[in-house]
């Protein structure tokens, strides 16, 4: 006899603790099968007394604690696993903006436990001090509490915006008023006034040019040029909120303009230095315009000897777009960063770059990631429009590999509500994207060059297509540096991955994947040793049954053999 939630909820469990149903040590290990519940006048409502009638014996107490040590799987995709079974685990990952409003530790278990798997600190608010505490917070969480939850720092970039424009939140612009935008600080004598970030905002712009306000929040018309100080007048009312961006257009056309801002900054690279210390799995860079810049952060990283930092760049610009494939293969993952890019080029071409660039992605095997205003009407109320739901599956249904909530969480009330959101629309559509049999329609391009590359490529491929025709209940690869994981998730399969590798910065990587479960687990070189020992550690924990079919894929190569003769497709039935 002991005490759970409900007895519904206690069915299926692995008696893995003895407090938690007063059970005697030889019930370690088994699963529960048929209990009853007492008390509270048959309500089942808080805890109630659970009668345990009929357990099966997996395995004995020193197996289920063994399991749990040597496997690191994490307490969500278990639960979610237990729950949902195989087919109904979540494919699309999410990530989390981390402010305010969510960084205690409470709050971050929450979200941790509903689902976000990275969580994102962007650099352009709040202080270093602040980052470091709540990163702290995080991997507390994964060690003490069993998530795997990825970390990821976002750079502040080089972007001309609002420093001051007279107020501590937003000013209004009325149609017809006319404003100033200079470089000098303003004694708030002088109303209508807005201060830029950059002494060179207004090089090359010229009298009759539109300066728009965060992509359309409001438009003003260059009526005068006065050294380097612009006379505008409102031709759109509409906010200036703190930060606010500008963009300047001519003729229905962005004006671009070589600004000579660098990409990393000095800030960027003292915040880089920070995120180093600190061990972050994810630096998302932005307003990446060219390829240079990742590579000069990868090369910087590698001299670091963090190698297992992995670099996002994120796309929001212009420049960006035209460079887009270069900026992607020198890239461990791209951001769509719809906030941003949304300034630089009409809105209306969002919805189909957004489409380009997933697929881009996937065809370059990158994981990718779709973000901002996903469901900005949530930042103030706690149910989502039916069209940011819409917004939501539509990036679900072009596969992104991850879906990011921003102020959302960040700043908002309703953060844990809004990754539900995120986390049931997503669900939702992965099933329909599965029976309508969407998957079949991916084309792939051909990646690999060399030999063995072309050959773990071709595996992959094929290992998803014999998992679905064959129904498999899961994929399992083996693998050091997340390659062949990474090869398999492109492929969109209706089965999970279970990524197992020794490797923990490979671990939080694959985090951001479409699919895949990292476990971390110690490896040998013995490769049918790695396979049956992992199956049963599974089986052990109850989540794998006899009759359960798994396909096995490995990429990880003994030294004695040569490159490709361990890569091989197997299919195994739980016995
Ligand atoms: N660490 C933080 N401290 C305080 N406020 C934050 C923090 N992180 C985010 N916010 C708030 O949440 C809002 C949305 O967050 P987010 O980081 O997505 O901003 P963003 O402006 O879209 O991103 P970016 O600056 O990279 O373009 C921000 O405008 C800011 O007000
Ligand atoms: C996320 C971000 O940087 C943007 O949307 O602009
Ligand atoms: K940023
Ligand atoms: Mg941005």
């Amino acid at each position: 006899m002991g005490f759970a939630s409900d007895s519904i909820l206690a069915r299926g469990l692995i008696i893995d603790r003895a407090t938690k149903f007063g059970l005697k040590n030889e019930a370690f290990g088994a699963k529960i099968v048929h209990c009853r519940a007492f008390g509270n006048g048959g309500k089942v409502k808080g805890k109630v007394r659970v009668e345990v009638r009929a357990a099966v014996q997996i395995g004995g107490l020193e197996e289920v604690k063994k399991a749990k040590e040597e496997l690191g799987f994490d307490v969500v995709s278990e639960g979610e696993l237990r729950e949902k079974g195989f087919l109904g685990m979540r494919k699309t990952k999410l990530v989390c903006t981390i402010g305010p409003a969510c960084c205690s530790m409470e709050d971050l278990e929450k979200l941790a436990l509903g689902g976000m798997n990275v969580a994102r600190f962007n650099m352009c608010h709040n202080t270093r001090g602040w980052h470091r505490d709540v990163i702290k917070k995080i991997k507390r969480l994964n060690e003490e509490k069993g998530f795997c939850i990825s970390v990821m720092i976002d750079t502040e970039g080089s972007q001309i915006h609002v420093l001051d424009h007279g107020a501590p939140s937003s000013v209004k612009a009325e149609e017809g008023s006319i404003w100033l935008f200079t470089t000098q600080k303003s004694d708030g004598s002088s109303p209508f006034t807005v201060q830029a970030n950059y002494k060179g905002f207004s090089e090359g712009i010229e009298v009759g040019d539109v300066l728009v306000i965060d992509g359309g929040m409001a438009s003003f018309e260059v009526i005068e040029k006065v050294g380097n100080d612009l006379r505008c007048q409102c031709t759109d009312s509409g906010l200036f909120l703190p930060r606010a961006k500008f963009s300047f257009w001519r003729d229905g056309k962005l004006v671009e303009r070589n600004y000579d801002l660098p990409t990393l900054s000095k800030k960027d690279w003292a915040d880089i230095e920070f995120g180093v210390s600190e061990g972050v799995d994810f630096i998302a860079l932005s307003f990446v315009n060219d390829a240079d810049s990742v590579r000069q952060l990868k090369n910087y990283l590698y001299m670091r000897s963090c190698r297992s930092t992995r670099v996002l760049a994120k796309i929001e610009s212009l420049e960006s777009l035209q460079k887009l494939e270069e900026i992607v293969k020198a890239s461990d993952g791209i951001m769509v960063a719809r906030g941003d890019l949304g300034v630089e080029i009409p809105y209306e071409q969002i919805p189909t770059v957004q489409e380009e660039i997933t697929n881009v992605c996937r065809e370059l095997n990158k994981p990718v990631i779709v973000a901002s205003q996903l469901l900005q009407s949530m930042v103030e109320y706690p149910t989502p429009t039916r069209a940011e739901v819409a917004d939501v599956s539509e990036a679900v249904r072009q596969y992104a590999d991850a879906l990011m909530l921003s102020g959302e969480s960040a700043i908002g009330p309703y953060g844990q509500k809004a990754l539900s959101v995120l986390q049931m629309a997503s669900s939702r559509m992965e099933l329909w994207s599965r029976e309508e049999n969407r998957q079949s329609i991916l084309h792939r391009l051909q990646l690999g060059v060399s030999l063995p590359d072309r050959i773990a490529e071709q595996i992959c491929n094929c290992a998803v297509q014999m998992a679905n025709n064959l129904g498999v209940d899961a994929i399992f690869v083996y693998t050091k540096y997340g390659q062949m994981a990474s090869l398999l998730s492109r492929n969109r399969p209706y089965p999970p991955i279970f990524a197992f590798t020794r490797d923990n910065s490979t671990r939080m990587a694959l985090n951001l994947q479409w699919g895949v479960i990292p476990i971390l687990v110690d490896l040998s070189d013995d490769m049918e040793a790695n396979i049956s020992r992992t199956i049963d550690l599974i089986r052990t924990k109850g989540l794998l049954k006899t009759g359960d079919v798994v396909l096995v894929v490995s990429d990880l190569t003994p030294a004695h053999l040569n490159s490709t003769a361990f890569q091989s497709i197997q299919v195994k039935t739980v016995v």
